[in-house]
């Protein structure tokens, strides 16, 4: 079949799945004659057959029409400058970025409710690849792998969850949404572009290239992605991680998943420039999102938050960002979906830093003049303590076009926040306290409105800051008010006590 044919009628491994009548991925009940016998059940796929064998007998390498290939980001129209995905390359000839892009004329032979249709009908099946969030995509993200060398844990797919009363207690708004990316594999959004690297990788060492292992930086959240995918594709990883800096949580994740921890006397910059220079000379592959191959995989969850919404278009989406590769991810996730048709238009986006690490808001203050790195202090936002982003560049183009805003959070805001949001029912990491800091503010000012729908992109598990938690319940923070410190009651045990406690907290409470 030719490439021209294929693209004429959708392939079959492009069509909604439907289920075949031989193989069928129904699980039927049959209702035995005898109702005293319970159903038979019929299984989609034999016992011997795992799902991996089962994507190869329903989808046999087939040679796609789609294809995509790296290229300087953002550059010159005339530039014919490219490279296969299957180079090692993170950077263009001039020392710029690179992005991964896609052959969209073949894409747009379909149209924007084929994609919609062909996407809606994956979502949370456990057909291989397809039943991840990431790979429902597959077309869109890396359209050439071979489904065989897929490394996925079923990420996406992440509750969107309604802020019910947090929205109408705190803000006066009906429409606020929580898209928790950290309800996830290892807990965090990485997971989202931590499957494509790593399948890429398992890709290029069947190839034989000279991957050995992979290498990443981390404040907590890469290093534990890398080292769970890794694991368990028998990829050796190696984790340069700040000493001190990271919450134990995310510490004892890489350890326990057989990563080799470097733990060094330095800040998560000094992590990054190291790994940099290491990674040019030793057969690692750099898994920061430096590599854009990584984008590919996190620009789904705005591909997810679309579809959550019927495919209809949120007003508002805030990301909190540090070494700022999700913000351009979830552009570029928005962007292919208006541009091949999905959608009419793009959200606005907000970029939301700690006051303590801020070189972009910094930056956008200023007018987006002349760039300026800064020393990155403490901040209860570990994971985003960064001062020296490598996908600025990324970061300021999604904001300009996407009409966006830079805010920042202060410790004791972003704490509140996340106290805030704790106490209607979430248990979120101070991240997202940062960017429902920066929807306070853009709600005082009157810049987001009572009835715009608006999505806060929540990054990790609150479970993996557990110590932030305990130090604000207990007060336990120098110069900082607390005030919804709900620290535990320790009561005499016996009956009397109890109940004297109890009669005064109902009391409190009428
Ligand atoms: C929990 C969490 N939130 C937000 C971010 C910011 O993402 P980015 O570095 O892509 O800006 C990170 C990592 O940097 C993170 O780990
Ligand atoms: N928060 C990140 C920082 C590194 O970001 P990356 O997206 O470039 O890997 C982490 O968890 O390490």
């Amino acid at each position: 079949m030719t490439t021209s044919s294929l693209l004429r009628s959708p392939p079959f491994f492009l069509t909604p799945h439907h289920p075949n009548p031989k193989t069928t991925t129904t699980i039927k009940a049959t209702i035995s004659s005898n109702n005293n016998t319970p159903p038979a059940i019929k299984h989609r796929r034999p016992a011997d057959e795992n799902i991996r064998q089962e994507a190869h007998r329903l989808t046999p390498s087939i040679h796609t029409p789609f294809s995509a290939k790296y290229v300087p980001f953002n550059a010159d129209p005339s530039s014919t400058e490219s490279y296969s995905l299957d180079e090692i390359v993170y950077r263009s000839r001039s020392g710029g970025l690179l992005d991964v892009q896609h052959d969209l004329n073949a894409l747009k032979q379909f149209d924007g409710s084929y994609w919609k249709s062909l996407f809606d009908s994956r979502v949370g099946k456990t057909t291989w690849p397809y039943g991840s969030g990431v790979w429902s995509k597959k077309e869109w993200v890396l359209p050439e792998i071979d489904s065989d060398d897929i490394v996925s844990a079923f990420e996406g797919n992440s509750n969107m969850f309604w802020a019910e009363r947090f929205g109408k207690q705190y803000l006066g708004m009906n429409d606020l949404w929580v898209k928790h990316c950290g309800i996830s594999h290892t807990g965090s959004f990485k997971d989202l572009g931590m499957t494509v690297l790593v399948s890429q990788v398992n890709r290029l060492r069947k190839m034989n290239r000279p991957v050995i292992g992979v290498g990443c930086a981390s404040t907590g959240d890469t290093s534990a992605a890398l080292s769970a995918y890794c694991a368990a594709a028998g990829i050796p990883s190696i984790v340069f991680l700040p000493a001190n800096k990271i919450s134990m949580a995310q510490l004892v994740q890489p350890i326990a998943n057989g990563a080799f921890v470097l733990s060094l006397d330095t800040d998560f910059d000094g992590c990054m420039q190291l790994v940099r220079e290491v990674t040019a000379e030793l057969p690692i592959y750099l898994a920061n999102s430096l590599n854009s191959l990584r984008l590919e995989g996190q620009k789904t969850a705005a591909i997810e938050i679309l579809q959550q919404f019927d495919w209809e278009v949120p007003d508002w989406v805030i990301v909190p960002g540090g070494n700022l590769g999700n913000i351009y991810a979830f552009y570029k996730g928005f962007h292919m979906c208006k541009e091949l048709g999905l959608v009419d238009r793009i959200p606005r986006l907000v970029c939301a830093q700690a006051a303590n690490a801020n070189p972009l808001y910094l930056h956008f203050k200023s007018g987006w003049k002349d760039f300026s790195p800064v020393k990155a202090k403490t901040t209860f936002a570990s994971a985003i303590q960064i001062g020296d982003p490598v996908s600025i560049d990324r970061a300021v183009y999604a904001l300009k076009n996407s009409n966006g805003i830079v805010e920042e959070a202060s410790e004791e805001e972003l704490m509140d926040a996340m106290a805030q949001a704790d106490a209607t029912g979430m248990f979120i990491c101070p991240h997202t306290g940062v960017a429902l800091t920066a929807l306070f503010k853009l709600r005082n000012s009157g810049v987001i409105k009572a009835s715009d729908r608006t999505v806060v992109v929540s990054t990790a598990h609150g479970l993996k800051f557990t110590q932030s938690k305990i130090d604000y319940h207990s007060k336990a923070i120098p110069e900082m008010g607390c005030g919804l410190a709900n620290p535990p009651v320790n009561v005499k045990a016996d009956f009397g006590s109890v109940m004297d406690v109890l009669k005064k907290y109902l009391a409190s409470q009428q």
